[in-house]
């Protein structure tokens, strides 16, 4: 390699370790190893030896006292961009760099061991004794050289133990197999799509982005059902024929399923997949074949864009306004913003694409920054879905339901016409609340500031917040009266009830991310679904994104209110966006869909708008209310979380940080407003201390300092420097900071 370092003289090498720190520390170079910039090293660190990555290397002695790196690792080194990305995180972020390096350097030293696979192969004549089990094995095994064991018990419907007697018998012979592909070739021309114009107009826009081989953003805004997914494909496409790389960023796993088959369906063969639930072997092929450049195509999790690609094209964040992309612990980062960066430092083509994109990418494409591709037109001629309001203070259905006599009729109509209904309830459990009727006592979490959820499959109360999980008792644990625990409101788990005595022939299914069985048994049930084995559909916001089900015609939002009103600055953008999302499942293939949305406000602007279908003029009063309010993208946010055993501790540390805060000289690059007073529009306004929404988790109390910035202002350095003059953490106290947060409870 041309970058590494002359072996004449001594060396020092800075390097970063992925652990809570933001410096790279200073090691001496053996003489006799060969060393370069992002090479992973062995180093001794206090009493241990610790992997790390080298962030520079300089001639000199500097320090004769430097301990020694011990070894260098034979794994792929980190590249300039990826390092370059690592501190932009890290900065941007208010990381340490440690930190991030471990999102990038995690899987090639997490994994485990490779076991050899076996695979087995004709070796003999046939058994003497013939059993009909033993007869489909080897039918199965025709045609091929090896086959793993538990691929030939599934082919042959059998258990292993009758391939064993077979091998027993000498008939079979076990051999080693080559390790598995992580990836296959990807064939950018194996099934390209007949696109529509509008489509064809936006994947030739989209493909120029790429042969132009610079950085470039561009939003694919296209109504639920417009075929975006092809069209971004063929943007995929050019970057394969080119030899180079692509990323598509999913916001949640349950997704990726549907859509490795539609990437092989196109591709001819499925994409690497990166998430948590791939196993770590897996992950370590993954991380070294992008490094290498044989893993061309990746859709994953958030956590993929620190990945070392190592000639990235193409860059897709699909629905991009999910607020999934937010992680918000550990480094709080956006990926959707990251993936612009990322972008950026890579020279790629940025595409992120929804049919509700986020008022930060609105109004980023309207001034110009981000290009912009519409697709106003659903794919193959199918018409957008009748929406219309149910007005619950007239409507409403009988105490202790929650489906309004017009939606019962609809779904009805649905069910008799051979079609399937969903019924959208953001809530998972059996009931948000219990309390019982003698005393009023109500059920909350003993570590957190949240009620309890009745989750009657697992006959226990749950806290959504911890987790903390008890069991529903007989009696009320105030007042001792039996029989009186009421359950309060309706969670997926009641509404399914409700349909079960409604409809009691309809095959009912709940989908919601916290049944047992995890990503594989979602990824049945939403087959199911796709495949009409089912007739009514019930749903948490899992339903809401992306999937296509062909036969579902009719949609029912249950509380479209849920959400409206949480203190929360985009409660009226997320709503509007789940709400177009998934009304937008109804109708997809032919079928004219429709919606039926039940709300005691339905003069409300989002529902207003969802109903009128005026989405333009959604957008435009949501856009300048945060205009008006300095928000983003207008503005900046920061939220500090400060929590300590004790409200008195943390709440003293929280004003500790507002004096400090007070105290900063003048700087040219941003000034915070008095206290007190009228913050001026170049102003940073600091806000709190205030107790957080959620005033305890896990037993922490909580308090939250807020602080807006113009963007003009360095938000970053001012936090800096608060943080940097205020006293040090003492007591357990705890300081998180969330640069652009999403979540404010
Ligand atoms: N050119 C095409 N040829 C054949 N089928 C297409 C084409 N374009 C889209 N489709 C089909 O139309 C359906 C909708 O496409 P897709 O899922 O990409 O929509 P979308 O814009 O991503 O919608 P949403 O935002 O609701 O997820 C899919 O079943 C897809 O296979
Ligand atoms: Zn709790």
């Amino acid at each position: 390699m041309s970058e590494r370092t002359s072996r004449k003289g001594p060396r020092v090498a800075e390097v970063l370790v992925p652990v809570a720190i933001d410096q790279a520390y200073s090691y001496r170079v053996p003489d006799e190893l060969d060393l370069a910039v992002g090479d992973f090293v062995e180093v001794p660190l206090g009493t241990r030896q610790t992997v790390g990555a080298v962030w520079d290397i300089a001639a000199g002695a500097r320090g004769s006292n430097l301990k020694t790196v011990t070894a260098r690792f034979d794994i792929p080194p980190l590249s300039e961009n990826l390092r370059s990305f690592v501190d932009w995180v890290a900065r941007w972020t208010l990381s340490p760099r440690g930190m991030v390096l471990r999102m990038c350097a995690r899987a090639p030293f997490a994994a485990v061991e490779e076991r050899p696979r076996i695979g087995l192969r004709r070796a003999g004549p046939e058994p003497k004794r013939m059993t009909p089990a033993r007869v489909r094995v080897l039918a199965a095994m025709e045609g091929d050289l090896a086959v793993t064991k538990s691929e030939l018990a599934e082919r042959a419907a059998c258990s292993t133990s009758v391939i064993d007697s077979l091998v027993d018998e000498g008939t079979l012979e076990a051999v080693a197999l080559p390790p598995e592909p992580v990836a296959e070739f990807c064939d950018p021309d194996f099934a390209p799509p007949q696109l529509e114009a509008d489509q064809a107009r936006g994947a030739a826009a989209l493909v120029a982005e790429v042969e132009s081989r610079g950085f470039s953003v561009t939003l694919l805004e296209g109504v639920t059902g417009s075929g975006k997914t092809e069209v971004y494909f063929e943007a995929v496409a050019e970057a394969l024929r080119q030899g180079r790389q692509a990323l598509i960023l999913m916001p949640e796993i349950a997704l990726t399923a549907q859509f490795l088959d539609r990437f092989a369906k196109r591709f001819g063969v499925r994409p690497a997949e990166w998430h948590s639930g791939v196993s770590p072997r897996k992950r370590a092929r993954i991380w070294t074949g992008l490094a290498q450049g044989a893993v061309k195509v990746v859709a994953g999790a958030r956590s993929a864009l620190f990945l070392p690609f190592n000639d990235l094209a193409v860059l897709v964040v699909d629905e991009e306004h999910e607020s999934a992309y937010k992680q918000d612990d550990g480094v709080s980062y956006h990926a959707r913003d990251m993936a612009v960066v990322r972008g950026q430092i890579d020279k790629a083509a940025v595409i992120l694409a929804s049919a509700t994109p986020s008022i930060e990418s609105r109004v980023n494409a309207e001034q110009g920054r981000y290009k912009h591709l519409r697709l106003a037109a659903r794919f193959g001629g199918a018409k957008l879905p009748t929406i219309a309001a149910v007005d619950l203070r007239w409507q409403s259905p009988p105490r202790g339901n929650w489906i309004s006599p017009p939606l019962v009729t609809a779904v009805g109509e649905a069910l008799a016409a051979g079609e399937q209904a969903l019924l959208f309830l953001n809530r998972r459990g059996y009931a948000p609340l219990t309390l019982c009727r003698a005393c009023g006592h109500r059920f909350q979490c003993p570590n957190c500031t949240s009620w309890l959820v009745e989750h009657r499959f697992r006959r226990a109360l749950v806290c959504h917040q911890c987790g903390h999980i008890e069991r529903v008792p007989q009696h009320c644990p105030e007042c001792d009266n039996v029989d009186t625990l009421t359950p309060c409101g309706p969670g997926v788990e009641r509404l399914a009830e409700e349909v079960a005595k409604l409809w009691p022939d309809a095959r009912a299914l709940i989908l919601s991310s916290d049944f047992p069985g995890g990503t594989e048994r979602l990824r049945q049930e939403l087959d199911a679904v796709a495949n009409g084995s089912c007739d009514i559909i019930i749903g948490t916001q899992l339903v809401a994104k992306g999937h296509n089900f062909p036969l579902l015609s009719l949609v029912g939002v249950i509380d479209a209110d849920v959400g409206l009103s949480n203190g929360d600055p985009r409660a009226a953008e997320r709503t509007f966006q789940i709400l177009q999302q998934v009304t937008g499942r109804a109708g997809r293939l032919g079928r004219l869909g429709r919606a039926l949305v039940q709300t005691w406000q339905p003069e409300h602007p989002v529902i207003r708008a969802l109903i009128s279908g005026d989405v333009e003029r959604f957008y435009s009063e949501e856009t300048e209310q945060r205009r008006r309010a300095g928000l983003p993208p207008f503005g900046r946010l920061a939220a500090l979380i400060v929590s300590g055993k004790d409200r008195a501790s943390a709440e003293n540390h929280a004003r500790a940080l507002v004096r400090a805060a007070h105290a900063l000289p003048p700087n040219p690059k941003w000034r915070l407003a008095a206290l007190g007073g009228l913050p001026h529009e170049e102003e940073i306004s600091l806000l709190g201390p205030a107790e957080a929404p959620i005033a305890i988790i896990r037993g922490r109390h909580r308090l939250r300092l807020l602080v807006r910035a113009p963007k003009s202002a360095d938000l970053q350095g001012f936090l800096r420097a608060m943080l940097a003059t205020a006293p040090p953490e003492r007591g357990g106290v705890r300081v998180a900071v969330d640069v652009d947060p999403q979540n404010f409870m």
